[in-house]
């Protein structure tokens, strides 16, 4: 005999269909429509398998489920909601729902995923459960790439797999990185960040796995590599695909033997934290022609999550500016509003340097922009200027680390909103601006020379006397400079 499945919908049209389709599968479908009738209908009769929608007149279908699980532990439990941010993905991943079907969603997957969930728990009682978790991540998009993601993002949050994340240049992998990290088990432990296309090839595997004192000309001191700062937590191997194939292989054997040695020691040291890596390359090509080692490739890819470029998802843009206009103003940019012609008109663009030329872009709106009202006719002279001159906000300008604002089209414009900003006392403006322009300058040098202030002064072109003065005038620690790149 079929199952008998409870279906708690306060649509009724919505309910039909799914009665429809399941009826047809040969199910028995009660339906109720509020959390009150939920838990009666629950208390004197056993369900096969429970659909839910989250938000119910009396309540919220998702944040009661503790309920439906004292009544029937084993019982599973499918979501269904329109409320499609990551957020709810996240938290139907955590009250150990079976499946979270954000809507509209195709009706045959439902019934598909019915079965499935109902085969399973009649083969496997279902025992998870788990904490609420909190806060969502600032992953802006609802649209069915973005859900797509979502999905996969819960799929390993309470495992340790090795995730690959796919995408062009400024998609958003480093926040589903991070969102991983956060959402994750390991959300104690650091997130550590290593961009591996920015250390020099001689240099990565000291970066990487550490070194011993001595262990070179340059290594004056012991250093902790990457690995071992992201004991406990997760390492996000970024830009995978522009390691040097010397360093693949070192990387493969740490992964292989789940082991790191620091350069020029002979300690074996366990890897204690969770993989993630990115990268914005095609790496089948690269495997056809040698420069990408395919069992790395396998071992990183456990799990793939491709992020869609901005084009192909031009429903997240209105979403994802108005998000950035906000944030624009909590950073202290004059706060604007967007209308909806403004928004359609952003949303036709390519944005070929995706999310991040996006952000850049609405942050120099509303810097420039003359009005509070950003309409069509207020975004059309700063695209022409793209157009004209398109490194402008394009990819390949990111350097996050200039400005606690977006990066600018030049200096002169990020000093601007450097201005704004900051707003400097009188008579410190000129110490104040130096130094926002010597920290990130003298980070990066310091960051590529490996910590080594000769080379660093040599890269800069000024006298090691001077760089050690304003080093110290910035309060700026070399070696933690290093580390913290
Ligand atoms: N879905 C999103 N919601 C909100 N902000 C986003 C989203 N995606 C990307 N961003 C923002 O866009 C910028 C670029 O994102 P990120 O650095 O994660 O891209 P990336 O794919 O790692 O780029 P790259 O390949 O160049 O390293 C960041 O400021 C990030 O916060």
């Amino acid at each position: 005999m079929k199952s008998r499945i409870l279906l708690v919908e306060d649509d009724a049209s919505i309910a039909l269909v799914i009665t429809a389709a399941l009826e047809a599968e040969g199910y028995y479908v009660t339906r109720c429509a509020s959390i009150s009738e939920r838990d009666r209908l629950l208390a004197g009769q056993t369900y096969g398998l429970m659909l839910t929608d989250v938000v119910l007149t009396d309540g919220d279908g998702m944040e009661t489920l503790g309920r439906v699980r004292e009544a029937a532990p084993h019982m599973p439990v499918i979501i269904l909601s329109a409320q499609n941010t990551l957020d709810t993905a996240v938290r139907a991943s955590d009250t150990g729902a079976f499946e979270y079907f954000p809507k509209p969603f195709d009706l045959d997957e439902l019934v598909r995923t019915v079965r499935q969930a109902i085969g399973a728990s009649e083969s496997a009682a279902f025992d998870e459960t788990a904490d609420d978790v909190a806060a969502g991540l600032p992953l802006v998009g609802r649209s069915p790439a973005m859900q797509t993601v979502y999905r996969m993002i819960t799929r390993v949050l309470r495992n340790d797999l090795t995730v690959l994340i796919l995408g062009e240049s400024g998609t958003g992998k480093e926040l589903v990185a991070e969102a991983i990290h956060q959402l994750g088990k390991r959300s104690a432990g650091p997130f550590i960040a290593v961009n591996t296309a920015a250390i020099p090839g001689d240099l990565i595997e000291s970066e990487l796995f550490g070194h011993e004192k001595g262990a070179f000309t340059g290594a004056v001191t012991r250093r902790i590599g990457k690995f071992e700062q992201a004991r406990g937590g997760t390492l996000f191997l970024d830009e995978i695909g522009d390691m040097p194939l010397e360093a693949q292989t070192r990387l493969l054997r740490a992964l292989q033997s789940g082991r790191i040695r620091r350069v020029g020691g002979t300690e074996e040291i366990t890897l204690d934290c969770r993989i993630v890596a990115a990268t914005n390359r095609d790496l089948e090509p690269m495997i056809a022609a040698g420069t990408f080692r395919e069992d790395l490739y396998y071992r990183l890819a456990v799990v793939p999550i491709a992020l869609p470029p901005l084009r192909e998802r031009a429903d997240d843009i209105e979403a994802l500016a108005r998000h950035f206009l906000v944030r624009a103003a909590a950073e202290g940019l004059p706060r604007r509003q967007l209308t909806a012609a403004g928004a359609a008109l952003l949303a036709r663009q390519p944005w070929r340097g995706n999310v991040r030329e996006l952000r850049n872009f609405i942050y120099r709106l509303a810097l420039l922009a003359r009005d509070e009202v950003i309409d069509a006719a207020a975004i059309e002279p700063l695209l022409a200027q793209d157009r004209a001159q398109p490194s402008a906000s394009a990819p390949g300008l990111a350097p996050a680390t200039l400005a606690p604002l977006a990066p600018a089209a030049d200096f002169a414009e990020a000093l601007a909103s450097w201005l704004v900003h900051e707003d400097p006392a009188e008579g410190e403006l000129y110490s104040a601006a130096l130094a926002a322009f010597e920290r990130p300058l003298f980070l990066h040098a310091l960051a590529v020379t490996g910590g080594n202030q000769l080379r660093a002064a040599r890269l800069l072109g000024i006298n090691r006397n001077t760089l050690r003065k304003r080093l110290s005038d910035l309060a700026i620690d070399p070696d933690e400079a290093v580390m913290r790149h």
